[in-house]
Parts: structure tokens; sequence; C-alpha cells
């Protein structure tokens, strides 16, 4: 029987790891500075945005699930709607002080939430620990596949800590009995004016394309130039150890002044480079080889380097020159680095990425394999299109996942 003074539920390991990771993979790819400061996040529209819509896919059984399970748990069968559903983490410096999640005027339509922890507090961060003002549990360290649900209202004020270290990732996701809150119908009808020529599923239909530069500025900067703080896509391939080669460089300096045209070369041709060694595949936009740079780390434990024969062809060794280009170019995108390893510090216990060797026979086969993923779920979002339509609802039919 719920417990009516403080109506919540704790579901262990509802979750699986694969799906975390997975989660994690769109969000290390994808996800835009946030509303609040040192928050970050991905929502399902800004895949559609992105021309990324297939990743949509890897959250429609599970959104499914987690409404099954707020409906049996608050006897509300056939009901809700889900309101909202986004990846959200928060970074060292993050926190928020007690509050109920309906608590203003524009809120008022979420009845229910299910916060989704992907990974896990003492692993992947320190602080970030979730707390009840009343009632039983009164805290939760989250926990990798976890899920905590709860009514939006002020019988369940909570607060979570500040984040001392690391990254903390969530699923979350809102519910209302307000049909004109409908996610879905949102989504449905902006999928319909983004999918009606993507039936081709050539992978060059299917790069993601960056939405406008700001909404990956770190800090969120008023003035919209780009004088402090770092571009959090390019930071996010820095602190694996990468550096980015953008081909349509000039070569102005840091004294031109043109940091607005600098982050205009994130939405050109770009390659990644390792120390001294430029990868010779030429990624459309930062986006595009962030994507595939995350995908590696996601999936990189699953193939031997001695799977793949080492390619020569696949690098070249780069001159002083061009070196130095890369290390401008650098300051433009990040303009202070202690800011990026103060937002994202190094958690491998100073077994840092940078100190080991770089294997670019399997990163090539990790480019293979994301194409492969990614038509994948462009084939079975085409599939399934037409029956979300019919029902104005986005479901898992087995039927239609090739
Ligand atoms: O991430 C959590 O544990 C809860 C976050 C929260 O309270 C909120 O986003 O309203
Ligand atoms: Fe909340």
């Amino acid at each position: 029987m719920v417990e009516t003074e403080h109506p919540r539920l704790l579901l262990h390991q509802f979750i699986s790891p694969d799906l975390c990771k997975e989660l994690e993979f769109i969000h290390k790819s994808c996800s835009t500075t946030g509303y609040r400061s040192n928050v970050f996040s991905t929502t399902l529209s800004h895949l559609i945005a992105t021309n990324s819509s297939q990743l949509i896919i890897p959250f429609v059984s599970i959104r499914e699930r987690l409404k099954e399970k707020v409906e049996e748990f608050f006897g509300c069968e056939f009901e809700l709607f889900i309101e909202f559903t986004g990846l959200i983490s928060w970074t060292r410096g993050a926190s928020i002080g007690w509050h109920s999640d309906d608590n203003r005027p524009y809120l008022k339509q979420r009845h229910f939430a299910a916060v989704c922890y992907l990974n896990s507090y003492g692993i992947d961060f320190e602080g970030g620990v979730f707390h009840f003002q009343h009632g039983k549990p009164a805290s939760v360290a989250p926990m990798t596949g976890d899920v905590l649900i709860y009514t939006a209202d002020s019988r369940n004020i909570h607060s979570v800590d500040e984040i001392i270290d690391g990254e903390r990732l969530t699923l979350t996701l809102w519910f209302t009995r307000d049909a004109s809150h409908d996610e879905d119908a949102k989504l449905i009808s902006f999928l319909s004016s983004t999918l009606l020529d993507s039936s081709d599923t050539n992978i060059n239909h299917l790069l993601p394309s960056p939405a406008s530069n700001n909404m990956y500025w770190f800090p969120p900067d008023q003035a919209s130039n780009y004088q402090s703080g770092f571009d959090l896509r390019c930071a996010r391939i820095y602190i694996a150890g990468y550096d980015i080669y953008c081909s349509r460089d000039k070569g102005y300096s840091l004294a031109d002044d043109l940091s607005d045209s600098f982050v205009e070369l994130l939405n050109e041709p770009l390659q990644l480079a390792w120390r001294n060694q430029l990868l010779k595949k030429e990624f459309v936009n930062i986006l595009h080889a962030l994507q595939v740079l995350q995908f590696y780390y996601w999936k990189h434990t699953e193939w031997q380097p001695s799977d793949y024969k080492a390619n020569n062809d696949d690098v070249v060794q780069m001159s002083e020159s061009l070196l130095e280009r890369i290390q401008n170019l650098k300051l433009q995108f990040v303009r202070n680095y202690r800011s990026v390893e103060a937002i994202f510090p190094d958690r491998t216990g100073g077994r840092s990425l940078l100190e080991q060797s770089i294997d670019w026979a399997s990163f090539s086969a990790a480019n293979v394999a994301w194409e492969a993923y990614t038509s994948k779920l462009h084939q079975e979002i085409l599939n399934s299109f037409p029956e979300w339509k019919m029902h104005n609802s986005m479901f898992s039919n087995p039927s239609t996942e090739s």
C-alpha cells in the first residue's frame, strides 16, 4: 500500500547497466550547457533538432516501463502522460536546496517524478546525495540503475547535496495527468517535419548537425562573446586526451580577437589528433567527431586491438607548425583550461588516458560500428514512426525492430 503522507518508491537495479552506458554515451556526445550553472542536459527535442532523431530509440522502452510503474504504484493506470524526458548531469558545484518539483506556476502540471540514476555515488562522483525533508527513506545515495519515484507535490520536499567531484548523471522524467502537456505529441509533430525526407539511410544523411554555438558554451555567456569559459564539446574531447585540428583554420592568432569566428570552425570539417599523430579521417563537424569518440569509449572494451590490423595509412605525423596551430585553436575553444579541469576532474586516479598509447585501428573500427549503430536505429525509428503517428504516442514494437 502506498504510504500517503510521503508517497514514494525506490527501485533497485530497474535499469540494466548496458542501457545506463548507452544513455551515458548519448549524453556525453549530445548534451548542451544546462538551465542552471554546472548542469548539462540532453532533451529528446534537442536530439531531433540536431539531426540525431535515431538516438530517441534507446529511450522508448524505458519511458514505457517507467510510466507503467508510476501508474501502477500510484493507482492511476492509463491516466498519465510523460511531460518531460531528459538526461541531466551535474558537475562540481551543482546542488539544489529544499523544493518540491511543482513549486513554480509553470510547473503545476507536474504530478509525479522518476529520477533514474545512471552512475554511482562514490565511484563516478562525490557528493550529490538526495535527501527527503520528511519520511523514509531520508537519504538516497545514487547507484547505477536505481530509480526514485515520488509525487511532485509538497509531500515530497527534497534536496540534493553539492557535487564535490565528478559528473553525476540521471535520466529524469516527469509525468502529468494533463494531456495538453503530453511530450509524445510534441515530439511526434517535430519528428513529422524532420523525418519526412529521411527515408534514405545513407550515413551522410544521418550525421549530427550542431545547434547554435552558444548552447555549448560554458558557462553560458550573457554577452554571448567568447572571452571566457569553454566549448563543452571540445572540452569533452580534450579531457579524453585528444586534440582538434580544423583544416579550414586560416591561422589567425589570439591577438586577432576573432573568437566568434573561431567557434564557427567547429561546424566545418575537422580531424582528431593525439600527441603528434593526426588521424586522416575527416569528421563533418565537432558533434560528429564527439559522437564517434564517445562511441569508442562506450564500446572499446569489446574490441581487441589484435582483431584489427594497424593501418599506417590512417595517420600522419604532424610538423611543429601544425602542432602549434592545434595549440592555438585549443586556446580559442577553451579560453582557460583550468576551468575545464575544475568541472571535469580526472577520476582515473592519475592513470590519465594521456599516458596510454593510442590504438587508431580500434578507433577506426569504432567509426564503422558507430555508422552501423546509427543506421540501425534510424531504420527502427522509420519503422516505428507510422504507428507512433497513428496513436500519437511513442511505444516499442518488437515487430518493427530490425
Ligand atoms: O537528481 C536528483 O536526484 C533530483 C534532482 C531534482 O530534485 C530536480 O531536478 O528537481
Ligand atoms: Fe526535484
